[in-house]
C-alpha cells in the first residue's frame, strides 16, 4: 500500500530529513512510527499524503508514483483515499459537528460515492460507533477535547478512505483517555480492513499494533 526506496527528502537548506533505502506498509497493516522529537515523522507523513514530493528515489501509495502527480492530482489523491487525524485535531471551528464530519466528502467524489447519498444516516452510525453523544448541530468550538477527538476520528473514517494516517492522536490526551481512543481508533480500522499508519514518539500505545519501527532505524539507510 506505501512503499519508499532510496527516497531522500531535504526542507530547503537543511540537510536530507528523509532518506529511507526500503521501508513498506501492506493493506490492512497497523504500523506504530515512533521516533524522537525532528526525527522527521510529520515530514515522512507529508511525503506519503502528498503534500511535499521525494526529492530522488521512489515512493509509491496505492500503486501511483506521487512525484509523477501534478499537485492537484496529488490533492486529489489524498482527499480520496486517506483520512488524517492531526495532532490538534484540525476541527474547524464555526462548523457544527455534522459539517465538520462531512468535509471530505464535500471534496472528494470517490468518498461521496462510497457513502451512496446516505451522507446525514453515516454521519449519525459514525457518532453512534464512536459513542459520541453530542448535538451535531453544535459547533466543533463548543466541543470537549474528547468530542472535538471523535469528531476528528469520524472525519478521518467517513467515506471509507484505504489508508488512515494519525499524526500523535494522544499527545493532547491523558493516560485513560489516550487507551480509550487507541482501542476505537484500532477497532474501527480493524472493522474495515483500513490501513493504519500512526506516527508518535508516545511508546506506551504501541503494543497493539502488527508492526513497531523507529524512524531513526528505518532512516538514514543511504549511509549504512
Ligand atoms: N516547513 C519546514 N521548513 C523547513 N524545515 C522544516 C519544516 N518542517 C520541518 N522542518 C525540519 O525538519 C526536521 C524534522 O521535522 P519534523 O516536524 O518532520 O519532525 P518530527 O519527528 O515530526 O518532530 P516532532 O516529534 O517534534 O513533531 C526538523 O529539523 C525541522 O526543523
Amino acid at each position: 500500500m506505501i512503499h519508499l526506496e532510496n527516497a531522500q527528502f531535504a526542507w530547503p537548506n537543511e540537510h536530507a530529513v528523509i532518506e529511507i533505502k526500503n521501508f513498506s506498509i501492506n493493506k490492512g497493516e497497523k504500523v506504530f512510527l515512533k521516533g524522537s522529537s525532528g526525527s522527521g515523522k510529520t515530514t515522512l507523513l507529508s511525503l506519503i499524503t502528498g503534500i511535499q514530493t521525494v526529492q530522488s528515489g521512489l515512493l509509491v501509495v496505492r500503486g501511483l508514483e506521487l512525484k509523477k502527480l501534478k499537485p492537484h492530482k496529488r490533492d486529489l489523491f489524498r482527499g480520496d483515499h486517506i483520512g488524517y487525524i492531526f495532532q490538534q485535531f484540525n476541527l474547524l471551528p464555526w462548523l457544527s459537528v455534522e459539517d465538520n464530519i462531512l468535509a471530505p466528502i464535500l471534496f472528494s467524489k470517490v468518498k461521496r460515492q462510497k457513502e451512496n447519498g446516505h451522507h446525514h444516516e453515516k454521519v449519525a452510525e459514525l457518532l453512534n460507533e464512536l459513542s459520541l453523544d453530542v448535538d451535531i448541530k453544535k459547533q466543533a468550538r463548543n466541543l470537549s477535547i474528547g468530542q472535538q477527538q471523535r469528531v476528528a476520528v469520524a472525519r478521518a473514517l467517513i467515506g471509507n478512505p484505504e489508508i488512515i494516517i494519525a499524526d500523535e492522536p494522544t499527545s493532547a490526551l491523558d493516560g485513560d483517555r489516550r487507551n480509550d481512543f487507541m482501542n476505537l481508533l484500532f477497532s474501527e480500522c480493524e472493522k474495515r480492513d483500513s490501513t493504519l499508519l500512526v506516527v508518535s514518539h508516545d511508546s506506551t500505545i504501541a503494543s497493539r499494533f502488527n508492526r513497531v519501527e523507529e524512524l531513526e532505524n528505518i532512516n538514514g539507510g543511504f549511509h549504512v
